[in-house]
């Protein structure tokens, strides 16, 4: 068991689009003992003192857009700021994401008005330059939005049910301007980028490529 001389643990962030695999990929390290896993509170957003935010927002996204993306940031940040006991942490997705993926959609797509999109634009700058949230590696489960709209039909999530593949393209363009076009500065993390499209049988030998990333790196930190 490796000790945690550090203070903050090794944080890896898990992104990628919608249905690209990523609790699945999280629950692969649930074994280790070593690493903490936050996975995304997708549950919190669907009932907020009973009501379900995410619900709200698909089926009016000009109406609760701002809303739901203001109470996102405000689980991820909670989630970047949870103390772990383990020298590991993994987050399913991030403030980064919440920011450079999904609020620039609402933005580019008019669905935040300007005003609304400066708002929660400060809130970023602010909590990112306030608080260390700073991943040591991103885990970029890379997928085609083709594939993963298909898995969105097959997974049935009520709330996605209407989600256009353009809405998966969009958000896909995003996430590899980010993670592998690196446009924004902000979150220098190195990236690993591991093929999503694979299905099950097949990615477990994609998984073991990044535990051996993830573990090998941590203990790096740790016994540095
Ligand atoms: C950080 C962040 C995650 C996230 C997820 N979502 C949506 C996409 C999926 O339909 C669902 C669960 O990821 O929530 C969103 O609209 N905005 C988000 N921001």
């Amino acid at each position: 068991k490796m000790n945690a001389h550090k203070s903050r643990p090794f944080t890896v962030f898990v992104e990628g689009n919608i249905g690209s695999g990523k609790t699945t990929f999280l629950e692969h390290f649930r074994r280790f003992e070593d690493i903490t896993l936050l996975t995304e509170p997708v549950e919190e957003w669907r009932n907020l003192k009973g009501w379900n935010l995410l619900d709200l927002m698909y089926k009016d996204p000009s109406k609760w857009g701002m809303t739901f993306q203001s109470y996102v940031s405000l689980t991820m940040l909670e989630m970047h700021q949870r103390s772990t006991p383990t020298p590991v942490k993994l987050m399913e997705r991030s403030m980064f994401s919440a920011r450079y993926c999904f609020v620039e959609h609402m933005m580019r797509s008019g669905i935040l008005h300007p005003a609304e999109f400066a708002v929660l634009d400060e809130w970023f700058r602010f909590m990112t330059n306030q608080i260390h949230i700073d991943a040591d590696l991103i885990v970029y489960l890379k997928t085609t939005p083709s594939v993963v709209y298909e898995r969105i039909k097959k997974r049935a999530r009520s709330e996605e049910q209407c989600v256009p593949l353009s809405y998966i393209e969009e958000l896909h363009t995003l996430h590899e301007d980010w993670l592998v076009n690196r446009k924004h500065a902000e979150c220098p993390a190195p990236v690993l980028v591991l093929d999503a499209d694979l299905d099950l049988s097949q990615i477990t030998e994609e998984y073991k490529k990044s535990e051996h990333q993830i573990l090998r790196k941590a203990v790096d930190v740790v016994m540095s």
